[in-house]
């Protein structure tokens, strides 16, 4: 068994997608449980945390409380899933988790590998790549609470951490798995804390993978997870794809889209979208009470003819709009009216029969998901690689679709909402 901590929603429902394609049977869970919930049979737990941007206090200690409700339940190691861009801010949260968990789970050194080459995030020489640019000059440069302007990860690390980190490089990976392992042992020797790893390809994950699998704690973005669910599985690369009995139809219910996302590709699935659905924006600089916001939100779905197809309501910005609203009304504060807005919006929507919930950008779901008192799911197909179908327990399941900022091609939102019982305003 391993115990997955995700520091956001949407990075939770890709890990899970990862352990879940190395033949692990997985269960993601929505916060950590006060209780023992029944779960169907698993070899991955995955727990979906919200701590990426809250105070490092808060996310040290709620990662803490994870990772115990996780070796309470069995799991003998832990795997701290972080964004394959390394999303942070200068405190942390990266850092300050690390550290916690390493000295809570005594790990001598703890593996540290954002790469996730299926959603073409690569590191070499420890700069991290996403598709052919820099960490630093990719879209992520403008993201709203973690810009990232700093490529090379052991130097982002060290700034977030006074514990050692050194570099394994990509000659090293490349020798496999006993190299990684030997190099691994070389470094705590010498009194190394982290070891951050160069990776290209899901092949190196896997040596990585192999080579960590019996470290009580290691951590990573979707890709390593693959790793080591297939070092842990002991499955051959052609597992992945395998289904193991989670649905694999979209519901039936209405649809509707939010997105608090303002990544390049969310912003470019909502173009998309609005040429045919009808939306409605979330302005936080026209009023400032999450309420009323929700309320004017809410207010234009009752508005809207019976047939008209699914909506989307959104609040994402270009970056130099975002900038004047950041400006006026200070970062964290209008990310709080409109996440807790989003929460709003989306109670109204289902009481109102909505069924089938597509959520953009990771912190939004986050709020979206916990507004709903979801506690967890099962995972289902992916409507995009890391983008899978969530179906919750109960008599009567929503379908969620929780949606990785940059993730998904540019149709991802036109298409997850188009299924077949979308009322046709042709006919
Ligand atoms: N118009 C806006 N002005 C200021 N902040 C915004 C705006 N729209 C969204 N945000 C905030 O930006 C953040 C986007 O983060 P997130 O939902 O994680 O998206 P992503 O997955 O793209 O990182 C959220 O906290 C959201 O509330
Ligand atoms: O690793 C990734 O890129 C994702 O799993 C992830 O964490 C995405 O975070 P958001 O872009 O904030 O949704």
């Amino acid at each position: 068994m391993i115990g997955a901590i995700a520091d956001d929603f949407t990075g939770a429902t890709d890990a899970a997608v990862a352990f879940r394609h190395a033949g692990l049977r997985t269960a993601i869970l929505f916060g950590t449980p006060a209780e023992q919930p029944d779960l169907p049979p698993h070899d991955a737990i995955v727990i979906a945390l919200k701590t990426r941007t809250v105070d490092p206090n808060l996310a040290v200690q709620q990662s803490l409380t994870a990772a115990q409700w996780l070796r309470a339940r069995g799991a003998p190691r832990i795997y701290f899933k972080y964004c394959s861009t390394f999303d942070s801010s200068a405190a942390g949260n990266i850092g300050p988790v690390c550290d916690a968990l390493a000295q809570q789970l005594g790990s001598p050194v703890t593996v540290v590998a954002p790469s996730a080459p299926n959603h073409h995030r690569t590191q070499y020489l420890g700069h991290l790549f996403v598709g052919g640019e820099l960490l630093s000059s990719s879209p992520m440069r403008n993201h709203p609470l973690t810009p990232m302007t700093e490529s090379h990860i052991p130097t982002v690390l060290r700034s977030q951490t006074e514990r050692p980190v050194e570099l394994v490089t990509h000659a090293i990976v490349r020798e496999g798995r006993a190299a990684v392992r030997r190099e691994l042992d070389r470094l705590a020797q010498l009194g190394v804390r982290y070891a951050v790893i160069d990776a290209v390809t899901a092949e190196d994950l896997d040596e990585i993978g192999a080579a960590c699998a019996e470290d009580v704690f290691a951590t990573g973005s979707a890709g390593l997870a693959g790793g080591l669910g297939h070092a842990i599985a002991g499955g051959a690369r052609e597992t992945r794809g395998h289904d193991d009995g989670a649905p694999g139809t979209v519901g039936e219910g209405l649809a509707a889209v939010l997105a608090g996302s303002c990544s390049a590709r969310t912003l470019e699935q909502i173009a998309l979208m609005q040429v045919e659905h009808p939306s409605y924006r979330l302005d936080a600089l026209s009023c400032t009470d999450p309420a009323a916001l929700a309320q004017g939100a809410v207010a234009w779905y009752d508005s809207l003819p019976a047939k008209w197809p699914a909506p989307l309501i959104y609040s994402s910005l270009g970056s130099e709009e975002l900038q004047r609203t950041q400006q006026r009304l200070g970062t964290d504060v209008a990310a709080a009216i409109l996440e807790e807005a989003m929460g709003r919006v989306a109670v109204a929507l289902v009481e109102r029969g909505v069924r089938r919930l597509v959520v953009a950008g990771g912190e939004t779901s986050g709020s979206v998901v916990t507004a709903l008192r979801i506690p967890g799911g099962l995972i289902g197909n992916e409507e995009a690689p890391g983008v899978p179908w969530i179906y919750t327990p109960g008599p009567d399941p929503l379908a969620l679709l929780l949606k990785s900022g940059n993730f998904g091609d540019p149709y991802l939102l036109t298409r997850a909402i188009r299924a077949r019982h979308v009322p046709d305003l042709q006919k």
